[in-house]
């Protein structure tokens, strides 16, 4: 099978990434645990090698049990279909059972003949599809099924991942949004064409109309603002003095302005990253013991010391780790009983279809960047000690793309303006953070990374604005003008007004400065363009950017082609 298991695939089998990652980490523990389990696993094996070599020796002269007949898509595709809505079992013992099972029935219709080959191999694709290493056992297979039936499988799975990927699109941005995403080339001011996803309106707006609202799969405070008690620190709402919410021995000694608030980001993601409780119920987690729990406190006050620490409020780092936490509390609650406390009741719409959290940001673009190595170290030692294992998904890596994830995509959250008492940052202007916010950077009260709003392009005068008006992280996409049924829908992603301290031409200086620092390109737009006639010194930083692409350093990579595996 050596072509077949292409490096596609394998990125494709990764892409699952997190996905299987908890269950992964139990399957491992009860791999090295569970005598009985480990028996079970090699009789398995010895058995479907057995079957497998008795087919060998009793074959046609061509060598091969089933025939020489090729892979029969249509067949395959039919197969699939009538497999679409299966259950599959959630908890880690149902889905051994089922594993060990498909694979008994694998086995048993091989030694059947051609007739049986496609529901053999709809059988291990079965089992492929709840072993939480598909690319080992991928590796076993190969060495196991016949032949032809290892090739039905292959393209069984190449169909379901292509299925996944095209159907995306189809249900994402959610209908009730009416908004779309639309693939569209650009050119840059060299002539070199890309392609970018960019949102579209999929009905008619008028000026001042709400085309979507939003909540941010997560969302962070300014680290000024993280332990203060002036703001939430789940939805960044403004709370009144002495009326803060504030829960023991919390790391970050964060704040919340309700008991729903304390309660959604303690079992998104606080309670992993900072809480003393463990976030990973004591059925999946056999870490629970006195020395683990002094490594996880360690652990989680080094992270906030460096959270509340960190100059010029490096909210991306706190994103992602969110992001990360949100997503193996996610996964990890997939296994316990729906009975089970943990297991939420409400679905969240992120989490339909059958995608995940990591689904959405995969997709979004990211700027190449050179993440701190020092960070991931804390991240992975957060994960390491509250369950041995989760750490392996924090790869340096890995960590480098989904810092350029929220630091390309991440909206700054402000109210009313925005406030004017963030402290200056201590860092190199080249190293200070931007969010996307028509109200700078340095209004915001925090920063969010939002999953449709990620595919909206700049303009200086766009057609819409993102505002908070609730005055907390959800946003609301306000139409600036009047918009037509697919029309792109664009906001600035800088303070595009003229300060009563500048003229337009200063003023069109420091917005192509930040765009150019943040997300490294030059506006064309109207308010852009004609360029000016000494570009190189109005401009020095936005000409760089266009002779090299950034700030020397690689220019932004379209995320069509890339997963974070
Ligand atoms: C966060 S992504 C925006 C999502 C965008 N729809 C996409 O997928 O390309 C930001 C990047 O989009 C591109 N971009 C956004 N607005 C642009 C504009 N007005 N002109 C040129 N490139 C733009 C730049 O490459 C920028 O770094």
């Amino acid at each position: 099978m050596a072509p077949a298991t292409s490096s596609r695939t394998l990125t494709v089998l990764a892409a699952a990434g997190i996905g299987a990652l908890a269950y992964a980490v139990y399957f491992d523990y009860k791999r090295r645990t569970d005598a009985g389990f480990r028996k079970r696993l090699r009789k398995e094996k010895k058995k479907l090698d057995k079957s497998v070599a008795e087919e060998a020796t009793s074959a046609p002269a061509s060598g091969n049990p089933l025939g020489d007949a090729s892979v029969p898509t249509a067949e395959i595709i039919a197969a699939m279909k009538s497999i679409k809505d299966d259950q599959v079992p959630t908890t880690p013992e149902e889905r051994e059972k089922y594993f060990m099972a498909q694979v008994e029935k694998g086995e048993t219709l091989c030694s059947q003949g051609p007739d049986f080959a496609i529901e053999a191999a709809l059988a291990f694709f079965r089992a492929l599809r709840v072993y939480p290493s598909p690319v080992e056992l991928i590796m076993i297979f190969q060495n196991t099924v016949p032949e032809p039936i290892f090739k039905m499988v292959l393209e069984m799975m190449r169909l379901d991942v292509k299925g996944r990927v095209e159907g995306y699109y189809e249900v994402f941005p959610p209908r009730h949004m009416s908004v779309s995403t639309k693939t569209v080339e650009i050119t840059d001011p060299s002539g070199a064409t890309a392609l970018k996803r960019i949102l579209v309106a999929d009905r008619d707006f008028t000026a001042g109309e709400t085309i979507y609202k939003e909540r941010p799969i997560v969302s962070v405070l300014d680290p000024d603002l993280e332990g203060k008690g002036s703001h939430c620190s789940q939805c960044l709402r403004q709370i009144d003095d002495g009326a803060a919410l504030r829960p023991d021995g919390d790391r970050l000694t964060s704040a919340f302005c309700s008991k729903e608030c304390e309660a959604k980001l303690k079992a998104e993601s606080q309670s992993l990253l900072f809480g003393p409780e463990y976030a990973i119920p004591i059925e999946l987690n056999p870490n629970e013991d006195p020395e683990y729990s002094k490594k996880r406190e360690d652990a989680q006050i080094a992270f906030a010391r460096f959270v509340h620490e960190s100059g010029g409020g490096r909210t991306h780092v706190t994103l992602v780790a969110r992001f990360i936490a949100r997503q193996v509390v996610n996964e990890t609650v997939k296994l316990l009983p729906t009975s089970h406390p943990s297991v939420p009741t409400e679905t969240d719409e992120w989490t339909g279809h059958g995608y995940t959290l990591f689904d959405h940001v995969e997709r979004v673009r990211f700027l190449e960047l050179n993440a701190d190595e020092d960070e991931a170290e804390q991240l992975r030692a957060i994960l390491k000690a509250n369950l041995q294992g989760l750490e392996d998904f924090v790869t340096n890596e890995r960590y480098t793309v989904l810092i350029g994830k929220m630091a390309y995509n991440a909206y700054g959250i402000s109210f009313a303006g925005g406030r004017d008492d963030k402290p200056s940052p201590s860092v190199r202007p080249e190293d200070v953070e931007l969010t996307r916010t028509p109200n700078g950077t340095a209004r915001q009260v925090g920063a969010g990374f939002f999953a449709v709003s990620s595919y909206i392009s700049h303009s200086c005068d766009p057609s819409a604005r993102p505002t908070f008006e609730n005055g907390d992280s959800e946003m609301h996409l306000v139409a600036t003008r009047d918009v037509k049924a697919g029309d792109e829908i664009t906001v600035s992603y800088v303070d595009a007004s003229v300060h009563d301290d500048e003229d337009v031409v200063q003023a069109r200086y420091r917005r192509r400065k930040e765009l150019a620092r943040g997300w490294r390109f030059a506006c064309q737009c109207d308010r852009c363009e004609p360029r000016l006639n000494d570009e190189s010194k109005v401009e020095p930083i936005v000409s760089q950017v266009d002779r090299e692409g950034a700030l020397g350093q690689s220019p932004p990579v379209a995320s069509d082609t890339t997963t974070i595996d």
